[in-house]
């Protein structure tokens, strides 16, 4: 019989002892208290240490040890039976204390380490010892917020579920929850303070990410945002970093209301060791997440109950009216994408994997097109799946975790993210029987966009610390719902860049209400809605560093074949895989290729495992002439978009930038 551990394969089990081993009752009456001495226990039972119920729990649970001792009576309150982590104490509350602080009032909120139903006794927390006027004194500055930093997993599965609606353990252990009302990012509702610095720095206009506010709109939403939070029981904070590589690490600080948030920053970012936890001082950027509580659109420049507010000069981002985690993540990516170009490091929306011989690839692509999907791959380390750096060096994951979508999940198909999801990932909006817990990936009640955030190291072959050596190959995910992309074509690298500025993906509107059209979308950089400065000066860096190295730029349709959505088909993911290995192999660099017209994309008579009939989509097609109508349409969507770009020059080489413009379609 299985599952015994028995070397023998025999399996043994006494009554008799079991029964012998109850530690037996006493009936004995008498005034004194049994002692240990007058309790008559056998050889198997061991004496107990406790004599109420409430010395029982204590028992339980052992005190982390700090990396540096505690002082007695230093102020600094540390719950006996709330959460704890070993951090440095006094320290980390006085810098949260100054994060919190309102900037109107003179007193900062009072502090205080733990949970605020734990036993523990509760004594003063130092403040900035300011003598205010009683006239300045306001209730909330009287009030204690209470500080869960830095919480582990375990911790912030009994928060979630004593505190939060929505909040179950699935059947393999992933904590199941809601985001509320918004379950993706809210892209218009990004602001960001142009002030004289970032006027003429960042990118602003048509096509913009980034819609401006003023300093003053975004005090005013942060003051909100930081009331919001004091006026609670407690918040939690996480300190934590970005970026795997050493030399430009980034320390980050998330202030978020709910342990749905602290959770999947947790697993999203790096996760500092204790000892870098005690020393890590002052952060470089913090998040104040009150996503809960909406914005006020009677504030300048508020066009919705929702705001996300980046203010580079403070290094603060304000979220309002949306519990989107995603809007974290994202807004930090935002932020990268303004400090690594500083230090001429060049930041992408990118997956990326390295294969035993140390072959890295990345893979851009907007959302849905396949970063996250293709880059988890057995055969190979994943560096990351969604967030990248490429410095003098190589390459470095910015995040600590992935992010990926569960919507129709299967365990054949995608088996390293099915076994990620297990104790310790938050598992976004996803529905699961109300007795089982077992979740049902195909159901889209709550939303389409249902996701996992877990830790990377949940995906056995993933490489930590998270960086690489330069890329060999640039892989261009497009998901083309026209079905009129090739599943593969080799790019020169004025092609790739074309494409790389154009950011083409297609996905289909809405699969509920019936066949409908597919619609195009243009993100420059694969990633318009994080990018700060204009995309031609990511666009150069990469010409640059990918010239340098001599990687190869590839396209990949991750999208339909045989005809557009309704009539042809999605390819299959076992095909695209093997598209990605011929790649990665650099057997695809040998094949012999032709090149296609309108787009003249170079596509390889044969890959190794994929039905050489539908290399070229107009084979795939049964109606030629739809196929060259919805060609010829997506070409001119193509060259529509284009446009904008034409008057810009692409670094320091014009004739590069002449041939970017050629590199488009012909027609
Ligand atoms: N041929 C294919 N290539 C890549 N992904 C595919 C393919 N067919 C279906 N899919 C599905 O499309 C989705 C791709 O999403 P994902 O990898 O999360 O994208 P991203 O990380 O770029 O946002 C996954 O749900 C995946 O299962
Ligand atoms: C989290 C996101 O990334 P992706 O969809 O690319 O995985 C997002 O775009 O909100
Ligand atoms: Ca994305
Ligand atoms: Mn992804």
């Amino acid at each position: 019989m299985a599952g015994n551990g028995n070397s023998d394969g025999e399996f043994s089990f006494s009554a008799a002892a079991a029964r012998d081993a109850l530690a037996r009752i006493t009936t004995e009456k008498g005034t004194k208290a049994p002692t240990s001495t007058d309790v008559c226990h056998d050889d198997t039972a061991s004496p107990v240490s406790f004599q109420t119920i409430d010395e029982l729990h204590s028992l339980q649970k052992k005190r982390s040890a700090p990396t540096t001792p505690l002082k007695e009576g230093g102020g600094v309150v540390i719950g006996t039976s709330g959460p704890t982590t070993p951090v440095s104490g006094e320290s980390m509350l006085q810098s949260v204390s100054a994060s919190l602080a309102s900037l109107t009032r003179e007193t900062g909120p009072k502090v205080i380490r733990g949970d605020p139903t734990s036993a523990a006794k509760v004594s003063h927390v130092p403040q900035t010892p300011t003598s205010v006027p009683a006239t300045d004194i306001s209730d909330s500055a009287l009030k204690f917020t209470h500080v869960l930093h830095n919480l582990s997993p375990a911790e912030l599965y009994e928060q979630a579920i004593k505190y939060e609606q929505g909040s179950f353990i699935t059947s393999t252990g992933a904590l199941a929850t809601l985001s509320g009302a918004k379950t993706g990012r809210s892209p218009k509702d990004k602001r960001v303070v142009k002030d004289e610095t970032t006027a003429s720095e960042l990118w602003w206009g048509k096509g913009s990410p980034n819609i401006e506010m003023d300093e003053q709109a975004f005090l005013v939403n942060r003051e909100r945002a930081v009331d919001y939070l004091n006026s609670l029981d407690k918040v939690f904070v996480n300190d934590q970093y970005l970026n795997w590589d050493p030399e430009n690490r980034i320390k980050v600080r998330i202030v978020s209301a709910r342990a749905y948030h602290s959770l999947f920053m947790h697993n999203m970012c790096i996760r500092p060791t204790p000892e870098e936890l005690e020393n890590f001082g002052t952060p470089d950027f913090t998040i104040f997440n009150a996503g809960k509580f909406p914005c006020n659109r009677y504030t300048h420049y508020m066009t919705s109950s929702t705001s996300v507010d980046i203010n580079l000069a403070r290094r603060e981002m304000v979220i309002l009216g949306t519990q989107y985690a995603g809007e974290m993540k994202k807004g930090l990516f935002g932020v990268m994408h303004y400090l690594m170009p500083k230090r001429k490091i060049l930041s992408l929306h990118s997956g990326c994997n390295m294969g035993k011989d140390g072959d890295v690839a990345l893979f851009f692509g907007l959302s849905g097109t396949g970063k996250t999907t293709l880059s988890t791959d057995h055969n190979r380390y994943l560096i990351g799946d969604d967030e990248h750096c490429w410095s003098e060096t190589g390459v470095s994951n910015i995040e600590g975790g992935c992010y990926a979508k569960c919507i129709d999940l299967s365990r054949e198909k995608e088996p390293d993210i099915w076994n990620a999801i297990k104790f310790g990932t938050v598992l976004e909006n996803v529905v699961f029987d109300e007795h089982t817990r077992e979740v049902d990936y195909t159901d889209k009640s709550v939303t389409e966009n249902t996701r996992a955030a877990y830790p990377i190291e949940y995906i056995p072959n993933s490489k930590i610390p998270c960086v690489g050596p330069h890329p060999k190959n640039v892989i261009l995910l497009a998901c083309d719902a026209f079905g009129v992309l090739p599943p593969v074509s080799k790019l020169d690298l004025a092609q790739t860049m074309y494409h790389f500025i154009s950011g083409y993906t297609a996905l289909v509107a809405g699969t509920e209400e019936g066949v409908k059209e597919p619609r195009a979308t243009f993100s420059a950089c694969f990633g318009a809605a994080f990018i700060m400065l204009h995309p031609t000066k990511y666009a150069a860096m990469l010409a640059e560093k990918m010239q340098a190295q001599g990687a190869t730029g590839w396209l990949v349709n991750t999208g339909w074949s045989g005809g557009s959505y309704g009539s042809g088909s999605r390819i299959k993911l076992a095909y695209t895989r093997k598209i990605i290995d011929a790649i990665h192999s650099g057997s695809l660099l040998s094949a012999t290729y032709q090149k296609t017209e309108i787009f003249g994309l170079e596509i390889p008579n044969e890959v190794e495992g994929v039905p050489s009939e539908i290399l070229e989509p107009m084979n795939a097609w049964e109606d030629k002439v739809a196929y060259k109508e919805t060609l010829l349409k997506l070409a001119g969507l193509f060259r529509n978009n284009f446009e904008t770009f034409t008057s810009h020059k692409i670094g320091e080489d014009g004739k590069l930038t002449e041939e970017i413009l050629a590199a488009g379609p012909n027609f």
